[in-house]
């Protein structure tokens, strides 16, 4: 028998998110990075989640990588095929999530699939079409400013027709709120209409919870991770699921805990000023590096220093702003954001081979620098630290213990994010 769920994430973060709630429901998760060579080992797996990096890439890349990883799933016998994307719908006019869902469900000879971004618990819910994050549209949420996929239109159904070449529809509140059969009703509804996406109104749990029954049955659902969350007792219902008591269960940790942060998102900002009020930190500055080594030497030094002194430590590019336009300005966006991905997943190799045995990571992009420079091929999902971030376990060749390993999305966490992932790690 294969795996249940079958996920393609279209970032690292992203990933994990996706990973976290389904162990949360019961699911034992795999995440893997970038689509695999051959099998694997899934014989206590119920889903994997394949993390790619094809958000903001071009679409014809996207849709490539997508498929090759729906290929792979398909091979270990993937029931359902989940495409994950941002809560907040990051796409443009271009895609990717209009054409990597269109070019997916092609290949899954699917007519339909359903678009449910919301993570109510994380304050992403849509309403009448309209996403909104918190009490503001989308595009009064800060998201409207974003510097590669700025999202100006709250209204879902009329981004997406931007994107997409099969019609889009609506399935909103009052519909869900008569529950999971009268919702699979209006999607075969809109099916023989010839509607082949269908934006989904959702306000809480209970929402997911009928779009999740109405939808078990598709081959491909598309969405946030809070769809993730739900889906897992439908699959339960048709037995599909071994009841495990713990399902997020990893080795015990060991090792110093190091804090990277590569995020300039407002959370990250307020937990690192939280952690630099009770621990040490290192600021590492995109200008300083694009000068030579002895930066990133003397940022070296201070960790291992403080690492040797018990941690946990923090080493942070983490700007307002006003600093990360400056740097910008000097060096080109994407010079400043290389130079210090290039640094921290240079720290991250050098001190996870030194002893870090406990690494929190901030940044979508940051993480994905990390988890390469690293190595790493494969993430196992352990507990939840805070919502939609797990810690995760990951082998390494020259390491005989795995490394702990937390992918923080940059809007993610409480404030005390990266003190408390330390206290709750077993
Ligand atoms: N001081 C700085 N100046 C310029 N660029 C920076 C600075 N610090 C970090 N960066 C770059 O900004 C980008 C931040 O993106 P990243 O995806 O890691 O964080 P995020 O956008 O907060 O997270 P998420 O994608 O999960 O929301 C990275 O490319 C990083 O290298
Ligand atoms: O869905 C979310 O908000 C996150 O998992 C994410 O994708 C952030 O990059």
């Amino acid at each position: 028998m294969g795996i249940v769920l079958g996920a393609i994430a279209d970032d690292f973060t992203g990933a994990t998110d996706l990973a976290n709630n389904l162990v949360r429901s019961g699911m034992r998760c795999l995440q893997v990075i970038g689509v695999p060579q051959g099998p694997l080992p899934l014989e206590d797996v119920d889903a994997v989640v394949v993390a790619l990096k094809s958000r903001s890439c071009p679409v014809s890349e996207a849709v490539g990588d997508s498929l090759a990883a729906l290929d792979w799933l398909q091979g270990q016998g993937a029931r359902q095929v989940f495409f994950k994307y941002c809560s907040t719908f990051d796409s443009t006019d271009a895609g990717n999530i209009g054409p990597v869902s269109e070019a997916l469900m092609e290949r899954l000879g699917a007519a339909q699939t359903v678009m449910v971004p919301a993570f109510p618990v994380n304050g992403r819910t849509v309403y009448q079409g309209h996403l909104f994050v918190g009490d503001r549209l989308l595009n009064e949420s800060g998201m409207q400013h974003h510097p590669l996929n700025p999202m100006r239109d709250a209204d879902l159904v009329r981004v997406l027709s931007r994107q997409a070449s099969r019609p889009v529809g609506l399935a909103a509140r009052p519909v869900l709120a008569q529950g999971g059969e009268a919702t699979r009703r209006h999607l075969e509804a809109l099916r023989e209409q010839g509607i082949g996406h269908v934006i989904c109104g959702t306000l809480d749990e209970q929402d997911l919870e009928a779009i999740a029954e109405a939808v078990v049955d598709l081959p491909l659902v598309t969405g946030g991770s809070g769809l993730g969350q739900a889906l897992p007792a439908q699959y339960r219902r048709r037995d599909w699921l071994a009841e495990v008591a713990e399902p997020g269960r990893l080795a015990p940790a060991s090792g110093s805990a190091l804090v990277l942060s590569g995020s300039c998102s407002r959370a990250t900002l307020g937990q690192v000023a939280r952690f630099l009020e009770r621990h040490p930190g290192h600021v590492l500055d995109p200008l300083a590096l694009a000068e030579g080594d002895d930066h990133f030497q003397a940022a070296l030094a201070f960790a291992r220093q403080r690492l040797a002194a018990g941690g946990p430590v923090l080493v942070y590019a983490s700007a307002d702003p006003e600093r990360v336009r400056a740097a910008q300005a000097a060096l080109g966006t994407e010079r400043a954001g290389q130079l210090v991905e290039a640094a921290l997943g240079r720290l991250a190799r050098q001190l996870v081979a030194e002893g870090v045995g406990r690494l929190v990571v901030a940044g979508g992009e940051t993480s994905g620098a990390v988890v390469s420079a690293l190595g790493i091929r494969t993430l196992r999902i352990g507990d939840q630290i805070d919502p939609g971030v797990p810690w995760t376990q990951a082998p390494l060749d020259d390491r005989q213990a795995p490394l702990s390993l937390a992918l923080k999305s940059g809007n993610f966490g409480g404030p005390d994010f990266f003190t408390r992932a330390f206290e709750v790690l077993p």
